[in-house]
């Protein structure tokens, strides 16, 4: 893994990715971007009002601009929306741009820590753990056929994850 590559961080809502990705990337000495906050940065607006008033597509556009542009830089730690992976385009620019890892964290899991949070509109449902299954279901394959290193992450917290991420792209450096 050069210093020039990304290190892409793809998995379901409420898997770490965004948590994750800042501390790894203060770790690493890199530059943290997290496609969500500049999507918010772009528009001005928070995520859930842009499903507000443009709906999931309008979002999906959005979301796509800014993956196109994000995997155009260097260097970055970039933490992506769980749903970034759904469209063949972005999937192929996060993995020509770098290294590609997934957190794999099961449903349940995500389901309690996602529970209290009203930031993302998927979840704000009569029955979230169900759609949350209904996604890992859809999204599962996605993300092991974008990534590179698929990290099991249903337990430790979040600074032993951080630190086995780490490893891992450590072992991707040596010849
Ligand atoms: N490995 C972990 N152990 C415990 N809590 C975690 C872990 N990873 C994330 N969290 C918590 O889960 C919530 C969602 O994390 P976040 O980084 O926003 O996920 P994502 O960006 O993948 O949706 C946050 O409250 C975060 O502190
Ligand atoms: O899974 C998804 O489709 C989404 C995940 C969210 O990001 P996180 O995965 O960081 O929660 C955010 O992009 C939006 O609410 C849609
Ligand atoms: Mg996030």
């Amino acid at each position: 893994m050069g210093n020039f590559q990304n290190i892409c961080l793809v998995g379901m809502m409420g898997a770490g990715k965004t948590t994750v990705g800042r501390q790894l990337a203060k770790r690493l000495g890199r530059r943290f971007v997290d496609a969500d906050h500049e999507i918010e940065a772009r528009t001005g607006v928070r995520i859930p009002t842009i499903f507000e008033i443009e709906g999931e597509a309008g979002f999906r556009r959005r979301e796509a601009e800014a993956i196109d542009a994000l995997t155009r830089e260097h260097g970055l730690v970039l933490a992506t929306g769980g749903g970034a992976v759904l469209d063949p385009s972005n999937r192929r620019r996060l993995k020509a741009s770098g290294l590609v890892v997934y957190l794999r964290v099961l449903p349940l899991l995500l389901y309690e820590r996602t529970r209290h949070d009203r930031n993302r509109p998927l979840l704000q449902v009569a029955d979230p753990l169900a759609r949350l299954e209904e996604l890992f279901a859809q999204r599962d394959p996605l993300y092991r056929e974008v990534a590179d290193v698929v990290i099991d992450t249903s337990s430790g917290g979040i600074g032993s994850l951080v630190r086995r991420v780490e490893l891992e792209l450590r072992k991707r450096c040596e010849p």
